[in-house]
């Protein structure tokens, strides 16, 4: 069944003042423009490299959204679920952006769960198939509500794992280090590449256009036997298990614990570091292989983009052939690309890709070769 047959959306679906996306106030293709002028005037310095954009066909441009990080309060009268906005929390049980499968999980568990403070939940997180509920508390709350039927439920909404993070300190931070216990199903799941995730690790909504973005880096990188490939910030191994069909040695580092075991069922045979990149700049540059023909590196960083000391170590101690950077952030774009294009590094392509459509965000695959 598809979501346009399950709801059909009204204007009056979106609540005043909801920041998440842009509908309130333009169309999709305004939205993109919108953010695409951004990008432009942000990364004018390389304006002919800049490439038109890759979105996602037009029916994957709403309700695609299948991982969220939401607030929860219970006012007294009902759970609401969505984002936070000084103390309120604007509901987004209706939103057009969110997933059907999202949205009828969240109604559930908005529907059942005992109320606050017996049940003191505070984040409601879903990742696909994975839920979390992160609870203000060291102990495990009244769970009286996790009936059979309610397993039933769950199960035939395609969800397979069901957390509690138990946090006393939530808040800023949304997960506790300790304190996770599976309730109920499994704690992995695999997407529809095949590849391994949990509850907290990194995944992009719109997997058909990852692909494609992977496809692109691939294309340009064009890894054959022999060649080193180096992957930063490589989350459950997309890309690593990409490289590793085509080359080997093939190293990945990751901050994220869950996202490395997951790496390293996906990309069997690839070396995964643990840590943040900067503090594994010592064993990259012993991994570095002087005798392969051509070191290439693929990087995806957050938002707050390459840890400068990683920049500089590749610009200065690696000196990839060729590297591939997909940025969620023009403006840490632009400083990367900086250093790198000073340091000898030609910026042959930048395209955009949609991967949120009718919101702000905005990725950009930035190609670069040694000069
Ligand atoms: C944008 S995601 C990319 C993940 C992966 N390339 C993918 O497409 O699934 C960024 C990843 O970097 C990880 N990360 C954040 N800061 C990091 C750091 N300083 N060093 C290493 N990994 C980091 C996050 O846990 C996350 O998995």
């Amino acid at each position: 069944m598809t979501e346009a047959s399950h709801h059909t959306f009204t204007e009056t679906d979106c609540p005043e003042g909801c920041p998440g996306c842009a509908r309130q106030r333009m169309t999709t293709g305004q939205c993109l423009a919108e953010k695409l002028g951004f990008a432009q005037k942000t990364l004018a310095p390389w304006q002919p490299a800049l490439a038109a954009p890759e979105t996602a066909p037009e029916q994957r441009q709403w309700e695609y959204r299948n991982k969220v990080c939401l607030s929860a309060i219970h006012d007294g009268r009902v759970w609401r679920i969505g984002l936070k906005r000084r103390d309120a929390v604007i509901a987004v049980g209706r939103c057009r952006i969110h997933s059907a499968g999202v949205r009828k999980a969240m109604a559930l568990f908005a529907g059942i769960l005992p109320p606050a403070p017996s049940f003191p939940l505070v984040f409601y997180v879903q990742s696909n198939a994975q839920i979390t509920l992160v609870i203000k508390s060291a102990r495990i709350p009244d769970m009286e509500w996790l009936t059979d039927d309610v397993k039933n439920r769950l199960q035939n909404m395609g969800i397979e794992g069901l957390w509690l993070c138990l946090h006393p300190s939530a808040g800023h931070r949304v997960f506790a280090k300790n304190g996770w216990r599976l309730v109920w199903g499994r704690p992995r799941s695999m997407d529809t590449r095949g590849l391994v995730y949990g509850p907290t690790t990194f995944g992009q909504p719109i997997v058909e256009l990852a692909e494609a973005s992977l496809d692109r880096a691939e294309h340009f990188l064009n890894p054959v036997s022999g060649d080193q490939v180096m992957d930063l910030y490589c989350g459950i191994g997309a890309g690593l298990a990409r490289w590793k069909k085509k080359t080997a040695p093939v190293t990945g580092v990751e901050l994220s614990g869950e996202s490395v075991a997951c790496a390293r069922q996906n990309a069997p045979g690839a070396t995964v570091l643990r840590g943040m990149c900067r503090l594994r700049l010592p064993q990259l540059t012993a991994a570095l292989e002087p005798k392969a023909p051509r070191c290439l590196v693929y990087a995806n960083p957050p938002r707050t983009g390459m840890e400068p000391e990683v920049t500089q170590w590749l610009a200065d101690t690696c000196r990839p052939e060729k590297m591939a950077c997909l940025s969620c952030n023009a403006v840490t774009l632009k400083r990367d690309l900086t250093l790198l294009e000073n340091k000898g590094y030609k910026i042959e392509r930048l395209i955009p890709f949609d991967f949120f459509p009718n919101t702000r965000h905005l990725e950009i695959l930035a190609l670069l070769h040694r000069v």
